[in-house]
């Protein structure tokens, strides 16, 4: 594809970035600095309240530094947000759903929709209301929305939350496969530690605001094998 030929880049660039809610020390983010290339998989990872969701919403420009910056290139973005029931029970189907994304995204061809759903193998659920479909249908369903448009990043938080177990394999399976096969560079908050560690090429450990990058295997050396 395209994105590979074209080679790593830097595609997310994180210079002295500080932030609070209140724009005031103490910083939730403090000075954090970090560069990731793109064809990557970050896991970032920490303690709840450490601030993950809160990068996260500065990666997506949803908030603005406090000082420092921090930067994006990347073509399309696709988003997969924490699971919430807010109008789970709103009746509108899977396609729907995803035909009023693509309406909003102004992609023209209609195709993408099936083409969405079929490589999460969710094509036979298109007409399923989605408040009856069960956690991990739902959360597939969401990657499939985050795909269309074929983002060169995907940012996802949590995407195992609300997910029974089979399902769970196999959305980190895909993710893999999104990643390594098809060169798109992921960025997910995690609390799942062994997806983690088996499918991401780096971790982002936020500790009192501070970031913290390395391998799988450091990780593993440092936090896992020590005690
Ligand atoms: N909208 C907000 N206004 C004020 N403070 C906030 C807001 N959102 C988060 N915070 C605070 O910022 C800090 C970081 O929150 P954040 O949600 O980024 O953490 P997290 O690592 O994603 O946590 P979790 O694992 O529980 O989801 C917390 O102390 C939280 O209370």
């Amino acid at each position: 594809m395209a994105r590979q030929m074209k080679g790593a880049y830097a595609m997310i660039k994180v210079d002295h970035l500080c932030f609070s809610y209140t724009g005031l020390p103490p910083y939730t983010l403090d000075d954090l600095r970090l560069d990731i290339k793109s064809g990557e998989y970050i896991s970032i990872l920490g303690e709840n309240g450490s601030g993950k969701s809160t990068l996260i919403r500065l990666l997506l420009g949803f908030l603005k530094p406090n000082a420092g910056s921090i930067v994006v290139d990347a073509g399309r973005i696709g988003y997969v947000p924490q699971k919430h029931e807010a109008n789970a029970d709103f009746p509108i189907t899977v396609y729907e759903m995803l035909d009023s994304y693509r309406r909003l995204l102004k992609i023209r061809n209609r195709d993408c929709v099936k083409h969405a759903l079929e490589q999460l193998h969710m094509e036979a659920f298109s007409h399923r209301l989605m408040g009856t479909l069960s956690g991990g249908q739902a959360q597939k369903v969401r990657i499939a929305r985050a795909l269309m448009g074929e983002p060169d990043l995907l940012v996802l938080d949590e995407p195992s939350t609300g997910v029974d177990v089979g399902s769970q394999h196999e959305i980190y399976a895909f993710l893999k496969k999104l990643n390594q096969q098809r060169g798109v560079t992921i960025v997910s908050i995690e609390h799942n530690l062994q997806a983690a560690m088996t499918s991401s090429t780096l971790i982002y450990h936020l500790v009192e605001g501070r970031g913290h990058l390395c391998t799988p295997k450091q990780y593993a050396d440092e936090y896992l094998h020590s005690s």
